[in-house]
């Protein structure tokens, strides 16, 4: 078995803009990644239900050699998209072809890919939700049927010519499931959405992390960072390296309780694992919404940042823990962001105002 991969085009992956960005920070934190990347479901921590799920399919298409259904991973960034998808394929013992959306510009591109696989490969398209639509149309008979229409020729003389495929999987990932067209979305035989992590799966995943990059570590200290790593364990595995910096600089390079809250309060990142721009949401929906009801748009302006990251990246985390709403009429900042912010409640917010706003 081997594992190859097309090269990424890393040119439009915009730089860090804070330590605690749920995206790979530079090419450099994506060899660090690929390097503590579990590759078996033997390694891989948390995620029980999708993990369950994956195994069985994967037990029964292996026991009647048949290529696995295809599987859509969605889930913010940093959740283990890419890493399920190698595993998938480990797993099952067959090739995997890695691509992405915007890196398929021509439907030749995506037949070059399809042509290529061996029977029962895996083809990881990362980003599915930003393939285009002509790259899109031919992708559905290759997934329905095995096969392609693909055009010979030109002008006049142009026909078209259907090409049989080996029976393949695609595993397609997103961090926006609602922007997949529904052709594409129903394709998709295994639909597993990926959670935040707990603190106790976050901590296995920095205690592995931190004993494969020989880092001396206490339990403590290894919770703490985990327990600030916003369920993310690409951000644990950052704050475990950024921790170990300093543990080395000004400690005597183990990672303590003491060392980790040191660290984490430098690099910004409060107790309860919210950064700068955490914050900076929190305080725009208090301070200039009144609390909210307010629109997406509204709230990128106010803190200059894009409403599709806001929404993919900062808003999820916030939402899940209870500091942030969804509704119909816009985000509303809970109780908890009041409290959390130190700010006074307003008294008709006091007795359950809240309630009156969501429907
Ligand atoms: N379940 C897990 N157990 C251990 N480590 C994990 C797990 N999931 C993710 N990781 C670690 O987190 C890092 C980021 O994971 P991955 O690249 O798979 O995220 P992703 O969901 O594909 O993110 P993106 O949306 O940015 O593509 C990996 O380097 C991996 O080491
Ligand atoms: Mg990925």
């Amino acid at each position: 078995m081997s594992i190859q991969t097309d090269d990424f085009d890393m040119s439009g992956v915009p730089p860090a803009k804070r330590v605690m960005s749920a995206a790979p920070a530079s090419p450099g934190e994506e060899a660090i990644e690929r390097a503590l990347r579990p590759k078996l479901f033997d390694e891989y921590v948390g995620q029980a239900k999708v993990r369950e799920q994956l195994e069985i399919f994967i037990g029964a298409a292996k026991k009647r050699s048949e290529a696995l259904d295809h599987v859509l991973l969605f889930g913010p960034p940093g959740l283990g998209k890419t890493t399920l998808s190698h595993i998938i394929a480990h797993e099952l013992g067959v090739n995997l072809r890695q691509t992405s959306g915007p890196v398929l510009e021509k439907p030749k591109d995506l037949a070059a890919l399809l042509t290529n696989l061996e029977k029962n490969d895996v083809l990881f398209i990362d980003e599915i939700h930003r393939l285009s639509p002509v790259v899109e149309e031919i992708l559905y008979p290759a997934l329905e049927d095995y096969q392609i229409d693909i055009m010979i020729g030109e002008g006049p003389a142009a026909r078209s010519i259907k090409l049989d495929l080996q029976p393949f999987t695609l595993v397609g990932a997103t961090t926006r499931a609602g922007m997949l067209t529904n052709p594409l979305r129903d394709r998709f035989g295994i639909v597993a959405r990926l959670e935040f992590y707990t603190a106790e799966d976050l901590t296995r995943i920095v205690r592995r992390s931190a004993g494969l990059l020989n880092v001396p570590m206490d339990e403590e200290g290894g919770h703490e960072i985990a327990r600030r790593s916003r369920g993310t364990p690409r951000i644990a595995n950052r704050l475990l390296r950024r921790v170990r910096d300093y543990a080395d600089v000004k400690g005597k390079g183990h990672i303590t309780m003491d060392i980790a809250n040191k660290a984490l309060a430098m690099l910004d990142v409060d107790p309860q694992g919210f950064d700068v721009m955490d914050r900076k949401l929190l305080e725009a929906v208090i301070h200039r919404f009144d609390g909210g009801p307010v629109g997406l748009d509204n709230i990128a302006a106010s803190i200059g940042e894009e409403s599709g990251t806001i929404e993919d990246v900062i808003e999820p985390y916030l939402i899940q823990q209870g500091y942030l709403q969804r509704t119909p009429r816009g985000r509303i900042a809970t109780l908890a962001a009041y409290r959390h912010l130190g700010v006074t409640v307003p008294a008709n917010r006091q007795d359950g105002g809240l309630d009156l706003f969501v429907s």
